[in-house]
């Protein structure tokens, strides 16, 4: 069955950006959060990035304003009573997540699709609280999402292959690039990612180089696009801790362990780019 509405629940920096990739494919999309000020946040920076490519020459106006038209505002997760597929990008909390698949099991259509856009939770867990399981996998898009080519597609223990091949064909009609992926604790991204990550923290922890020092040195020495640091503040430094603490519990390994700086800055608030600060300073 071709997938033609899709619910995106969570309007943050992954929901949106998987909305706009979603409605510039042409499917039409239900935007949901809990919060109005969410969801408003998030159109508008979709509209600011159609506008974007608008002024590059790469869309043109009536397009943008076709995009636009697919969109509905959604505030309960009652109107994925008649979607083909839901795409969950809420917060890396396992009670959460569960707890909005467990309703949605109730509410969407039996041949609905649940997919969560989870960077390290286990799929079929979040599956396990569904009559659906067969029918709940991972869409793992990466971060700014309508410029990265990757989606990991990860399979929960009960997926389905019909499932799997839905969502293998509509990743690419979305222009991005599938990758299959074993429903392991931060599956591969995340697993090669985030302890670089942690172990740049530790590094500054630890007094070894300043923050500038350490960013520069994985950009100029490694062609990263952008230094660990930078890239933790720019993924949010909550889903970083969220992410390693899911790695040290899932495999009970100490060399997953989060860098107490970690701890001590999503603490504070200090969650990164988002909330305006985090190892550097945002306008
Ligand atoms: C945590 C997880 O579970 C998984 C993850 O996602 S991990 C994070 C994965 N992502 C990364 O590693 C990103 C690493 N960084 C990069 O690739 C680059 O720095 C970047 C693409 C973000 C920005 O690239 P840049 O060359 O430094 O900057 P810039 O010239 O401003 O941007 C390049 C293009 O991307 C676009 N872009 C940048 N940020 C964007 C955003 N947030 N949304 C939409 N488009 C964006 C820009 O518009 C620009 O496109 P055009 O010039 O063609 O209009
Ligand atoms: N950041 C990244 O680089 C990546 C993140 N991910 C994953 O994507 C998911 C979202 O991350 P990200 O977009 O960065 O986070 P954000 O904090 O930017 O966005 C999360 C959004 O979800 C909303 N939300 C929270 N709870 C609910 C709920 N119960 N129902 C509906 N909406 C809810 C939040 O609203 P409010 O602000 O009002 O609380 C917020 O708008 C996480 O699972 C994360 O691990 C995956 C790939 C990359």
């Amino acid at each position: 069955m071709a997938i033609q509405k899709v619910m995106v629940i969570g309007a943050g920096q992954m929901g949106s950006g998987i909305a706009q990739v979603c409605a510039q494919a042409g499917l039409e999309v239900l935007l949901n959060d809990i919060s109005e000020e969410s969801y408003e946040r998030g159109i508008g920076t979709i509209t600011r990035n159609l506008s974007r490519n608008v002024e590059k020459g790469r869309m043109a106006e009536d397009e943008k304003a076709a995009v636009l038209q697919r969109f509905t505002k959604s505030l309960s997760l009652q109107d994925a009573k008649d979607v083909d597929l839901v795409i969950e990008a809420a917060v890396e909390n396992m009670d959460i997540k569960q707890s909005i698949f467990k309703q949605l099991d109730v509410i969407a259509p039996e041949h609905a699709i649940l997919a969560s856009n989870t960077s390290s939770l286990p799929i079929t867990e979040i599956a396990a609280v569904t009559n659906r399981p067969a029918q709940v996998i991972g869409m793992h898009f990466m971060n700014p999402v309508p410029v990265m080519k990757l989606v990991e597609i990860i399979r929960g223990l009960a997926t389905s292959d019909e499932v799997y091949n839905s969502i293998e064909e509509l990743t690419k009609k979305l222009q991005k690039v599938p990758v299959e992926v074993n429903d392991f604790p931060g599956f591969v991204a995340n697993r090669v990612l985030m302890p670089m990550i942690n172990e740049a923290i530790f590094t500054l922890y630890e007094g070894v180089a300043t923050k500038e020092a350490i960013d520069e040195v994985m950009k100029l020495g490694m062609n990263h696009p952008m230094g660990p640091l930078t890239l933790a503040d720019f993924i949010g430094l909550d889903t970083c801790l969220y992410i390693m603490e899911t790695l040290y519990e899932g495999f009970g390994d100490s060399k997953y362990r989060p860098c107490p700086l970690l701890r001590k800055y999503v603490k504070a608030g200090w969650l990164g780019k988002k909330s305006g600060r985090g190892f550097y300073e945002y306008s």
